[in-house]
C-alpha cells in the first residue's frame, strides 16, 4: 500500500518552495570545484567530508554549510550548482522551484552579486527552456548579521531587481527574531516584492507571530514550533498561511527526534497549509521524493492527505492562478484515478 502512495506522489507534478541552493552542493561537487578553483579543503576525501554531516542542531549544520560554500568562486560555479540541482529534481517530477540563495555569505568572501545572480539565473533559465521547470529566485538575508548589512545588500541588489522575485530570512534563528529585520522587510514589500521568513524552526512561536503580524510575511519557512501555541495554529489556519515543512531537515537537525514523531499529520489535522520541501538536500539526506518517501514510510498518511500536500505546494507558490491551474488539474486527475 505504502509503495502505491509513493508511486502516486512520484507521478504528480511537484514544486519545491524551500530550497537553499548552497544546500544542494553535493560532496562530490565540493571536491570537483575545490580542484577546479585551487581551494584547499580541510577534508581528505568525500567520505571524510560526509562524515562531518552529523548535526545536533541548526548551528552545527550552518558551520559546515558556510564552510562548504567556500568553493563557489566564479559564475560557472553558481551555474553548475544550480544546474545540478535542477537536473536532479527533474528526475523527481519537480516542475516548479522557488529557491533561496545567501548573497551575504558570498559577498563576505569577495564574490560580487553579479557573479552569483548571473550564474544562478543562467541555470534557472536553461532549466525552464530544457527541462520545463519554472522558477522564482529568492534573495535571503542572513539573520545572524545586522539589519544594516541586510539594507546594504538590498542596495547592492537594486541593479538586479528584475532578476529577483522575493526576499527571505535564514541562518541562526535563536536570538535573531524577525522584528530585528522589520524595517528592511517593510522596504522589500514597499518595493513590491514577496517575502518569506524562516520562523519557528528552533525559535519560539512568538517569532512566527512576529513574522505574521509585524513583518506581514507571505509565507513561513518551517513553522514547526507554531504547534506550541493553539491561538497561533488557529490564526495560521484561518489565514491559510503556507508553511514550508522540511521533514528530513527536521530529523537531521533534531527538530524532531524520529520521523515517526514528525507532527505533519497533526499539522494537516489542524488545518495548517503545509507543503513538503528538502531545505538543504546535500546535507540532510535527500531531495523531494526522498522526503515524501521518508514521510510515507514513517507516518500513516492517507491518499487524501497526500493529495492536499501536492495541491498546497502549488497554491502556496508564487505562480499565478492561471499558471497553477494545469498542474492542479493533473494532480486531481491522478488522485481521482487512484481512488477509483
Ligand atoms: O534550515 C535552515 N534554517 C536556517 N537557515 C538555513 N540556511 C540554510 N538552511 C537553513
Ligand atoms: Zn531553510
Amino acid at each position: 500500500m505504502k509503495h502505491k502512495l509513493v508511486d502516486l506522489i512520484a507521478a504528480c507534478p511537484k514544486t519545491e518552495l524551500h530550497l537553499h541552493l548552497e544546500g544542494s552542493l553535493e560532496p562530490a561537487m565540493v571536491f570537483a570545484l575545490a580542484e577546479r578553483n585551487g581551494v584547499i579543503l580541510p577534508y581528505a576525501s568525500v567520505a571524510e567530508l560526509q562524515a562531518a554531516y552529523q548535526f545536533n542542531n541548526l548551528q552545527e549544520f550552518l558551520d559546515v554549510y558556510y564552510a562548504g560554500m567556500s568553493v563557489l568562486l566564479h559564475e560557472a560555479d553558481f551555474y553548475d550548482l544550480t544546474w545540478a540541482y535542477l537536473q536532479r529534481v527533474h528526475q523527481d517530477g519537480v516542475v516548479h522551484v522557488e529557491v533561496f540563495f545567501d548573497p551575504q555569505a558570498h559577498l563576505e568572501r569577495g564574490i560580487p552579486l553579479a557573479t552569483q545572480i548571473h550564474g544562478i539565473r543562467r541555470a534557472l533559465e536553461q532549466g525552464q527552456a530544457e527541462l520545463g521547470i519554472s522558477f522564482r529566485l529568492i534573495l535571503s538575508f542572513l539573520r545572524h548579521l545586522s539589519e544594516e548589512s541586510a539594507f546594504a545588500t538590498l542596495a547592492q541588489a537594486e541593479d538586479f531587481f528584475p532578476l529577483i522575485d522575493g526576499f527571505g530570512l535564514d541562518s541562526s534563528e535563536k536570538g535573531h527574531p524577525p522584528e530585528k529585520f522589520a524595517r528592511v522587510f517593510a522596504r522589500c514589500k514597499e518595493l513590491g516584492f514577496k517575502i518569506t521568513l524562516h520562523a519557528g524552526e528552533e525559535g519560539p512561536a512568538d517569532y512566527v507571530w512576529q513574522a505574521l503580524n509585524l513583518l506581514h510575511t507571505d509565507r513561513i519557512d518551517h513553522g514547526n514550533r507554531s504547534l506550541e501555541d493553539p491561538q497561533l495554529i488557529q490564526t495560521l489556519a484561518e489565514r491559510q498561511m503556507t508553511l514550508t515543512v522540511c521533514p528530513l531537515s527536521n530529523l537531521k537537525l533534531r527538530v524532531v527526534q524520529q520521523m515517526e514523531q514528525h507532527p505533519l499529520i497533526q499539522m494537516l489535522d489542524s488545518g495548517l497549509k503545509v507543503t513538503i520541501n528538502s531545505d538543504d538536500p546535500a546535507y540532510f539526506g535527500g531531495y523531494m521524493m526522498d522526503n515524501y518517501r521518508a514521510l510515507i514510510e514513517a507516518l500513516p498518511l492517507t491518499s487524501e492527505q497526500l493529495h492536499q500536500l501536492a495541491r498546497n505546494a502549488f497554491t502556496g507558490s508564487w505562480l499565478s492562478p492561471e499558471e497553477q491551474q494545469p498542474h492542479l488539474e493533473q494532480i486531481d486527475a491522478l488522485f481521482a484515478a487512484f481512488q477509483a
